[in-house]
């Protein structure tokens, strides 16, 4: 019979790391209609008369609120150790999963539990100040992530040395950065966190080719050598799809369109998007 210990450590090792359960993100969005001039007003094509109501109507209130349904009832579970790879068209809805994931966008319905501590790389290397220093963004990046200021400080020097920016740029703000030390900055922060779930979104792509090869072996090491992590990976790169993954999931259009092995995954986008064999490969990114 088992003991309750037991049962405890089979539900820790069978509990999921991330599950997404029916979850839905709609996007509100205000768009501030701009005062047209009336020389503005009549370069526009013309309207009938009912497009003109409308369209008056909006100036008067000023503002018009519009919605995206981002996510449609996705549900997914992602088990400790599992290298998820996420595909889709353009639009379909891979950041926004990825940005939910991170905490960052609560559901609009649905669930989502993540178990252990989350690192991002995110295409647009949220959570940076461009005011403070690369150095700075280092170290409260790393309190973000949950490490001790000893632990960011003793690891700040291999972190600094992973960037290959110069130490002088690295004491300079960042919003004076170029957008490759930028991403050498936010890739090197989140590889460095030793993270339970790690998502990376796009970020194969950041970089010269020397960075990218770095960021590939070191992405290598995160994710092939260290089992115990959890990686959602989304890129445009199918290669690294069928490369990185032991998983993947495709989505189009806010749906959750097939959960399975990567090959068959890729196989199946490819084949619906009408493109052979890896036409997007990693090459081209
Ligand atoms: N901040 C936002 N406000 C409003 N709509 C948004 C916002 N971010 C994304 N969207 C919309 O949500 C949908 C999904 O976008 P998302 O960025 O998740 O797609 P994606 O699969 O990552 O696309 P890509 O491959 O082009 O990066 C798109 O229709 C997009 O226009």
């Amino acid at each position: 019979m088992l003991s309750v210990s037991d049962l405890q450590a089979r539900r820790t090792t069978h509990a999921p790391a991330i599950s997404i359960e029916d979850l839905s993100i709609t996007y509100r969005v205000a768009v501030e209609r701009p005062q047209l001039t009336r020389a503005e007003k009549a370069r526009l094509p013309r309207q009938d008369l009912k497009q003109r109501l409308a369209a008056d109507l909006r100036q008067r209130r000023g503002r018009e609120v519009y919605e995206v349904e981002a996510l449609k009832g996705v549900s997914v579970n992602v088990m400790p150790g599992a290298v998820l790879g996420v595909v889709g068209a353009n639009g379909a809805g891979k950041s926004t999963l990825m940005r939910a994931v991170a905490g960052i966008l609560p559901p609009t319905k649905g669930r989502i539990t993540v178990r252990g501590r989350v690192s991002t790389l995110l295409a647009l290397g949220v959570g940076f100040n461009g005011q403070l220093s690369g150095r700075e963004n280092i170290l409260l990046g790393g309190l973000a992530a949950g490490l001790s200021r000893q632990e960011i400080e003793r690891r700040f020097e291999e972190i600094a040395d992973f960037t290959g920016v110069p130490m002088p740029i690295l004491e300079r703000p960042m919003r004076t950065y170029s957008s490759g030390q930028y991403s050498r900055v936010a890739f090197a922060v989140a590889v460095h966190m030793e993270p339970d779930v790690l998502i990376v979104d796009e970020a194969l792509s950041a970089g010269d080719a020397k960075f990218k090869q770095r960021a590939e072996a070191k992405m290598n090491e995160l994710v092939v050598e260290d089992t115990s992590r959890t990686v959602l990976l989304v890129t445009h790169g199918l290669a690294s799809i069928r490369k990185l993954c032991n998983e993947a999931i495709w989505l189009h259009e806010g749906k959750l369109m097939k959960w399975g092995q990567p090959g068959h995954i890729v196989r199946a986008y490819e084949e619906f998007m009408g493109v052979q064999g890896s036409v997007v490969s990693d090459e081209d990114l």
